[in-house]
């Protein structure tokens, strides 16, 4: 999902400065038991969120949200969709009959379905209607978390006319994203971001969704993941080297915005050979890509459409700046595409020629009836060996577009012979673009938030980092090897998951658990509570990397029974997972070993918000002082390594001194 983004659809509190009905909201937030002592304004956010969090309890306790407060609907609007629904209910399948009767539109009808016969005879989910405001001030998955541990695994949230189906429990969660997928659509998501994706893998459905999939997956293979190691390593490595200016500085810095810098150069390259290089610069291309993103994500939140109005997005300044953003990052990825299309031409043809050669065009050719069935067999042994041969070359095909110097996602998917067009291809890199970008920033900021609570954690992972990397650049060999340091990251997106929330929407009716749903419910997955379960987890709140064994599985959906999503579950899992899990590990591996990491003196104290992932309100600053050169521990039972980390980054850093003015080194 990400890969995926965890568009929202609750206004935040910027959007609204007047409410109907009630004047204050409560604002709850999670508790963390780290075992340290905060800092005193720490300590004072920490016992505000308390206090919030015991406010909305008590308001759940009240019966507050079994009432209905429709809130957020300007007044007209708001007392017709009243009004209708009241009728609705009111009158009952036979209004509905009657409506149909007078030629009342089928998606009419199935609202009003929807709300008067769901489910007769079947138990009816419990329902949480209450005030938007009460889950609007901030980071919606947080109360959410509270409301489940009232209603429980499933129950609806209504607003007004608006419903939603909030799913916590693991086996409801398996059912709609894995063993019942096909009757799921990504809904609310798809609308919201086909300005920027188009029918690109995240919002995509049906037929395109299935086609694209297929031929996205291989171009993330283990081999090309594999190569794509050293460039996580050297991308990291610039990032060290700005942290040692930094550091010799005695400058504090912001490492969420670092981060996502990181992993934007990353994934350029990796996507389609683009050198963003955004830890250096700030190019026009950069500030594009940023201002798409954040526009996507408040979209999300938006109470009003107001981008759909037609003259609306040509005269407000800020969709015209969309807009030219939107132009220039599609002009370039046009002009990539156009580029590394005839680098490709010679697989292509070599291609187009190996599979031209079918069983039916063999056999159209036979000149007589009589020696057709002759021919036939001939045709089948040359069909044989053609597909042999076919076999081959796509193991050649592999090592060939390995070797070459351009081992991009574009490049692959060009090579791979598949009849696409560039607005599609287009669609497709701007959404990995995109999915593999923030949601690994995000992973790499909680990481280091965390690991800045927890010193003990901390030295252990520095003391596995520096016995299996030494002053070498990571390796696939390595990361078999820095086990620990995977299973910090498993445990941060346990506790930060990203996206915190799944979206679907039902495209025919189903039952979950107990209870009937209709079709087009739009139903929110809350990873967030599943993974901070206390039914499901030991000490849920705390970060724990010990509670993933060393000698045991890579946690997954599947071997966690879908309590545990980093990646979502189905088919429609994450493609980047590996790619993901391996640049967190790499830049991890690669910071702790050099540098230690402290939350700044007189930091903003770090809380969240909800964008397409979980940010920071105000950064996460940071204070980073250089460790001592670690040993370099020769590893014997390390095999010889493929990628060139025979070269020291030390080495590597003196080349760099000489080439640049780098800072001095303590
Ligand atoms: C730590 C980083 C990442 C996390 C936590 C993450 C998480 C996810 C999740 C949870 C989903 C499922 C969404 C859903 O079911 O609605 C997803 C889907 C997706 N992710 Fe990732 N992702 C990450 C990195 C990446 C990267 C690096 C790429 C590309 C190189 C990527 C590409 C995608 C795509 C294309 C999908 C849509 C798959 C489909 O619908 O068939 N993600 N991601």
């Amino acid at each position: 999902m990400a890969a995926n983004l965890p568009f929202l659809l609750f206004p935040a509190q910027s959007h609204h400065t007047k409410l109907h009905g009630m004047s204050r909201c409560p604002v709850v937030r999670c508790s963390y038991s780290n075992g340290r002592k905060p800092d005193s304004k720490e300590e004072g956010a920490k016992s505000a969120e308390e206090q919030r969090r015991a406010e909305l309890s008590a308001r759940i306790a009240s019966g507050e949200f079994t009432f209905w407060f429709p809130l957020v609907y300007p007044e007209p609007l708001f007392i017709h969709l009243n009004c209708l629904w009241l009728f609705a209910i009111f009158l009952g399948t036979r209004f509905q009959s009657l409506l149909s009767k007078l030629g009342v539109p089928s998606e009419v009808l199935e609202f009003l379905s929807k709300w008067t016969d769901a489910g007769e005879g079947y138990p009816k989910i419990p329902e949480a209607k209450g005030a938007i405001s009460a889950i609007r001030s901030e980071a919606f998955f947080i109360p959410l978390y509270e409301l489940y541990l009232t209603y429980g695994g499933i129950f609806r949230l209504t607003f007004g006319p608006k419903s939603f189906v909030i799913v916590s429990d693991p086996s409801i969660a398996k059912h709609i994203l894995r063993d019942n997928s096909k009757s799921y659509s990504k809904g609310i998501l798809a609308e919201i971001l086909e300005f920027v994706m188009g029918t690109g893998l995240i919002p995509a459905d049906g037929e395109v969704w299935r086609i694209r999939r297929r031929t996205i997956v291989p171009a993330l293979h283990q081999k090309y993941v594999a190569a794509m190691i050293s460039l996580f390593g050297e991308a990291t490595n610039r990032l060290c080297r700005k942290l040692d200016a930094a550091a010799y500085d005695g400058e504090d810095v912001e490492m969420e915005s670092l981060f996502s810098r990181l992993t934007l150069d990353i994934i350029g390259k990796a996507l389609f050979n683009y050198d963003f290089d955004s830890l250096t610069y700030d190019t026009g291309i950069v500030e594009a890509v940023y201002t798409v993103l954040r526009e996507a994500e408040d979209r999300s939140v938006a109470p009003i459409p107001v981008w759909e109005i037609p003259i609306w997005k040509d005269i407000s300044p800020r969709q015209k700046k969309v807009n030219a953003a939107l132009k220039l990052i599609n002009g370039t990825l046009d002009d990539l595409i156009a580029v590394c299309k005839p680098a490709t031409k010679k697989q292509l043809v070599r291609g187009a020629f190996m599979y031209s050669l079918t069983a039916s065009d063999l056999i159209e050719m036979a000149p007589h009836k009589f020696v057709a069935l002759k021919f036939l067999s001939d045709s089948l042994y040359l069909l044989m060996v053609s597909q042999r041969m076919v076999d081959e070359e796509e193991l050649q095909f592999h090592e060939e577009y390995m070797n070459e110097s351009d081992p991009s996602i574009l490049h692959f998917l060009l090579a791979s012979g598949d009849d696409v067009t560039s607005k599609q291809l287009r669609d497709d890199l701007m959404t990995m673009l995109i999915a593999g970008h923030e949601t690994t920033a995000a992973v790499l900021t909680w990481t280091f938030y965390l690991l800045s609570k927890e010193p003990s954690v901390m030295a252990k992972l520095q003391n596995e980092v520096d016995s299996v990397l030494g002053d070498r650049f990571p390796t696939i060999e390595h990361m078999k090897k820095l086990k620990y340091t995977t299973r910090v990251i498993n445990e941060s997106l346990r506790l930060y998951p990203q996206p915190p929330v799944l979206i679907r929407r039902s495209t025919g009716d189903d039952i979950l658990g107990k209870y009937p749903i209709k079709r087009g419910e739009d139903i929110f997955i809350s990873v967030w509570n599943l993974h901070r379960s206390p039914k499901h987890w030991e000490d849920s709140d705390k970060f724990n990397p010990e509670r993933w064994p060393l000698d045991g599985p890579n946690p997954n959906e599947t071997n966690q029974n879908f309590s545990y999503l980093p990646f979502g579950g189905g088919p429609r899992k994450c493609v980047g997972d590996m790619f993901a899990s391996f640049e967190a590990v790499v830049a991890v591996a690669m910071l702790v070993r050099r540098f230690n990491f402290q939350i700044a003196l007189g930091a903003p104290p770090v809380r969240m918000t909800t964008g397409a992932t979980i940010h920071t309100t105000e950064g996460l600053k940071m204070t980073v002082t250089r460790r001592p050169q670690p040993p370099v521990v020769p590893n014997l039972e390390m095999p010889v390594l493929k990628v060139d980390s025979s070269v020291s980054i030390s080495e590597v850093e003196q080349v760099a001194q000489k080439c640049e003015v780098s800072p001095a080194h303590s």
